[in-house]
């Protein structure tokens, strides 16, 4: 079996789709990636236009998509690259160290064996993840490692998992993260806001957290798996997006649900009308228990056919994910040789 990929297979772009506004007008202007989301004034009736959330419906089109796989054989592992690229590798636990943040991102420069690249074809190409993701106290030690790679650093914040800490407390800590360096803060929301529907607080809370991070990028986490209804998936998902989130992010890797495709595809398509009300494009982001390349495919599969080819890029879209990475690459590994190898042969942090 031969393993080379060629150029145009690493950056697959199957569906040529007509750029969105604010991304043609950014193109236009001469810059690059998105431009911002500056959000809008809390519009609870805009909010409350996205309450009928039909599971069942969901379900189906998520059946559908999965289904029938547009990803061919032949092109997986061009688009396992890119799931590569598309990652915040991530370390949360409760035992992490500053050596082990310094393993994780050493594994983030050079994500693939040599053996692995070379029998791909990779040649010049450099593939790596888009950012680590690690709590506030390995964020100086993050920044450090990845320096001059490219590779962004990604703060969990705001009491991260649960979001249960004073105000001011949280704001301090986004603000301590964006003082180390941090180039995206993943912040979380209280998920009784939502069950008491208290928008205006839950917007006024946002708002602030997007105030405190500046030039950072402001993903926020809405721990769906702790949200109970799509309906409530959607409607903070509207809040969140009005109130200048730059990604919507579904899950802290905690709850006992994390990232599913029907959770994926109800905050999807608030994206969706989010952009066709305000012209702006939002990054999406599942997070937690997303371990396997073939699940990888999945999400890009749906992200490019509810959103299009230009949600595929690091500014839109990311795999929150601690093991994923592994897989991917006992995947290549078996794209290149024919044969699967051991685990341990992957080692991370
Ligand atoms: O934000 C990322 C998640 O915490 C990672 O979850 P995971 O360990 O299940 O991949």
């Amino acid at each position: 079996m031969s393993g080379k990929l060629r150029e145009a297979e690493i950056h697959p772009s199957a569906t040529v789709m007509p750029l969105p506004s604010r991304l043609a007008a950014n193109a236009a202007e001469g810059g690059h990636g998105v431009v911002r989301n500056p959000g809008m004034a809390l519009d609870l009736g805009f909010v409350e236009s996205m309450r009928s959330v039909n599971r069942s419906a969901l379900e189906r089109r998520v059946g559908t998509l999965t289904k029938r796989r547009s990803i061919k054989a032949d092109n997986q592992a061009a688009w396992l690259l890119r799931s590569i690229s598309l990652m915040d590798l991530t370390t949360l636990n409760s035992n992490d160290t500053d050596e082990r943040v310094r393993r994780l991102c050493a594994k983030a420069v050079n994500p693939l064996r040599r053996d692995l690249t070379e029998a791909l074809g990779l040649g010049e190409t450099v593939i790596r993840p888009a950012a680590v993701c690690v709590y506030h106290p390995f964020v100086a030690t993050a920044v450090e490692a990845v320096k001059g790679t490219g590779i962004h650093v990604a703060a969990v914040s705001t009491a991260f998992p649960h979001g249960l800490a004073p105000l001011s407390t949280r704001i301090a800590e986004i603000e301590a993260s964006v003082a180390d360096g941090a180039d995206e803060i993943d912040v979380v929301i209280p998920r009784g806001l939502v069950f008491g529907a208290k928008w205006q607080e839950l917007y006024d809370e946002i708002k602030a957290f997007r105030a405190a991070c500046g030039e950072a990028h402001l993903k926020v986490i809405l721990g769906t798996g702790d949200l109970a209804t799509l309906r409530n998936v959607t409607l903070a998902s509207m809040v969140a997006m009005m109130a200048g989130a730059d990604f919507i992010k579904t899950s802290t890797g905690k709850e006992s649900v994390n990232a599913t495709l029907p959770v994926g595809l109800a905050m999807v398509r608030a994206i969706r009308a989010y952009h066709e009300q305000t012209g702006y494009l939002i990054g999406f982001k599942p997070a937690g228990g997303i371990s396997t390349a073939k699940v990888s495919l999945d999400w890009l599969v749906l992200m490019k056919e509810e959103l299009g080819r230009e949600w595929l890029e690091p500014e839109l879209f990311r795999f929150g994910a601690s093991s994923l990475l592994t897989d991917i690459e006992r995947q290549l590994e078996h794209h290149v040789s024919g044969r699967y190898s051991a685990n341990h042969r992957h080692a991370m942090a």
